[in-house]
């Protein structure tokens, strides 16, 4: 089909958001055309977000563990070293495989893929520069905004993605910087400031705030401060950038305490820019089709995904809510779903988000902060894996399992888990929160033995009654005994 004849929906941006969309439509029998101006599907996440962060990370991991850790389970090495090409190759071609995966996907479910920038000309029609250089114009009965956020800029600091970089610049630096300041103690900050650090940059992080990833449970915070500190990740906390100098080899950062005070110097070789994502509309012609934005900048929508313009929706960063892949897929599915009728559903409150640090750290639901709030009684359950066999027999017992559960019903409020798996644990407290599941639902459970997710299970049994662990006290008193001689002896470089 070719862009001119109409279609039954039209998407603007091949992200998460938009290409999970565009297949959903034309699972569902619609004639569906996707525009994309990158060159290549997949979105942010694809091509310079999840993907390749979430390689790095892992690379770096390896390198980290070969140098640090290894030697305590009997692998010893003569020399380790980091070939950066190598590391870089692994992570593009990780890239390139998922974003052709997704031509395929396209292919196979007959959705017709525009190279080029697409622009509403009015509620039904896009103009779209191709990457040809033509012009065509695609038809579409819905058209689904999908255009995804960019890096948010701070006044006075300019990027350039080779001294000042933004995540992408920071996934493709060509050598590793001595001295790495990262502005902002957020998701890109803390992953990308744990890739550099691992392999040999000494990292500063600057935040404005006087906590590190502020919207996370303070207890988990506290534990996740002190185990980044630990690797090595240096934290200026309340403090804010207020002019940057790229003239000489390096750069100099002024920074000054938020609230207003001295100024200090600090020099970086590289500054990481990730203070935050703004939504991404630039070109769109929102004013001229009168699609209503918020002061932000976000596309608003209703329950349904439906703007304030009739045929006309909006999902994933663009909208509000968090800014998050698997929030883009599910709004994705839910706005196909409801313009055809269906009942789509997504529901903010039970997104699980993760840092992929080591540790991780994942959660659901509301911090035990946000719980206070609401005026709703509550118990908490907490759980270390230091008193776990799996974490002990593995010798990576750093983190612990919280669960914030209503006092009254016993209804899980909220799971919040710092493990070097935390990720994938996080699963089984977001099924838990769907489907309004209690504490002691979870306890009941039969886990498998040995496994990190015991530990999910002994915070379950510690919410609503205790855990199994108080026959295990020897094992939480020597756990107690190693935090202490670990947090005055050990550091990991
Ligand atoms: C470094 C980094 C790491 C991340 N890691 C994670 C993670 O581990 N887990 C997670 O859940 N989230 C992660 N995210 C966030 C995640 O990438 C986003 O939430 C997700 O990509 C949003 O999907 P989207 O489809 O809304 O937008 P996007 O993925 O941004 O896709 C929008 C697409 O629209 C295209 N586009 C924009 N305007 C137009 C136009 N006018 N015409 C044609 N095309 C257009 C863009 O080129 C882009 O490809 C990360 C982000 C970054 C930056
Ligand atoms: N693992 C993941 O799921 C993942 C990974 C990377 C990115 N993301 C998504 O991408 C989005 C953007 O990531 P991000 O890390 O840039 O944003 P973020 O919102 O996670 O963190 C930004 C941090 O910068 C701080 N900040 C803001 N202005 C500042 C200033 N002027 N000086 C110093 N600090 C300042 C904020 O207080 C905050 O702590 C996130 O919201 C997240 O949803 C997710």
């Amino acid at each position: 089909a070719s862009g001119s004849d109409e279609n039954d929906v039209v998407v603007i941006g091949g992200g998460p958001g938009g290409y999970v969309a565009a297949i959903k439509a034309a699972q569902l029998g619609l004639k569906t055309t996707c525009i994309e101006k990158r060159g290549t599907l997949g979105g942010t996440c694809l091509n310079v977000g999840c993907i390749p962060s979430k390689a790095l990370l892992h690379s770096s991991h390896m390198y980290h563990e070969a140098k640090h850790a290894f030697a305590n389970h009997g692998v010893k090495f003569s020399s380790v070293e980091v070939a950066l090409p190598a590391m870089m190759g692994q992570k593009d071609k990780a890239v390139s495989n998922l974003t052709q995966g997704i031509d395929g996907l396209f292919q196979k479910n007959k959705v017709t893929y525009v190279k080029g920038y697409g622009k509403l000309v009015s509620p039904s029609e896009i103009s779209v520069d191709t990457t040809e250089g033509e012009n065509t114009v695609v038809k579409g009965k819905h058209i689904i905004i999908a255009t995804g956020s960019d890096v948010k800029s701070l006044p006075g600091v300019t990027i350039d993605e080779k001294k000042i970089v933004s995540s992408t610049g920071a996934l493709a630096l060509s050598e590793i910087p001595k001295k790495l300041v990262v502005i902002g103690a957020g998701y890109i900050g803390l992953e990308m400031g744990s890739v550099w650090g691992r392999i040999g940059s000494e990292v500063t992080v600057v935040e404005f705030a006087s906590e590190i990833v502020p919207t996370m449970d303070a207890d988990i915070r506290k534990q996740f401060q002190r185990s980044l500190e630990k690797q090595g990740m240096k934290f200026k906390l309340k403090t804010k950038v207020v002019g940057v100098d790229t003239s000489g080899d390096g750069v100099k950062l002024t920074v000054e305490p938020s609230a207003g005070g001295e100024q200090t110097i600090i020099e970086a070789d590289v500054v990481l820019v990730s203070a935050g994502r703004t939504p991404f509309t630039s070109g769109l012609n929102l004013d001229k089709i009168g699609v209503e934005t918020d002061k932000l900048g976000r596309i608003l929508v209703n329950e349904r995904f439906s703007t304030n313009v009739s045929g006309v929706y909006a999902i994933g960063d663009v909208i509000p809510g968090p800014m998050l892949a698997h929030k883009a897929e599910e709004d994705g599915v839910a706005c196909v779903e409801y313009l055809t009728g269906k009942v789509g559903h997504v529901d903010y409150d039970k997104v699980p988000g993760v840092v992929y640090t080591n540790p991780e750290v994942a959660s659901v639901g509301k911090t035990e902060e946000q719980v206070k709030e609401t005026g709703v009684e509550y118990r908490v359950g907490k759980f270390p894996f230091l008193a776990n066999s799996r974490a002990k027999a593995i010798d990576n017992a750093e983190g612990l399992v919280k669960i914030i559960a209503e006092k009254e019903t016993d209804k899980i409020l909220g799971v919040h888990i710092m493990a070097p798996n935390a990720g994938e644990l996080i699963h089984e407290a977001a099924i838990a929160l769907q489907y309004d599941a209690s504490s002691e639902d979870i306890a009941r459970v039969c886990h498998a033995h040995p496994t990190m997710s015991e530990a999910v299970k002994e915070a379950a049994m510690a919410t609503y009654d205790k855990p199994h662990s108080h026959l295990k006290s020897w094992l939480l008193l020597s756990s107690l005994v190693f935090i202490f001689v670990q947090e005055f002896t050990m550091t990991w470089r």
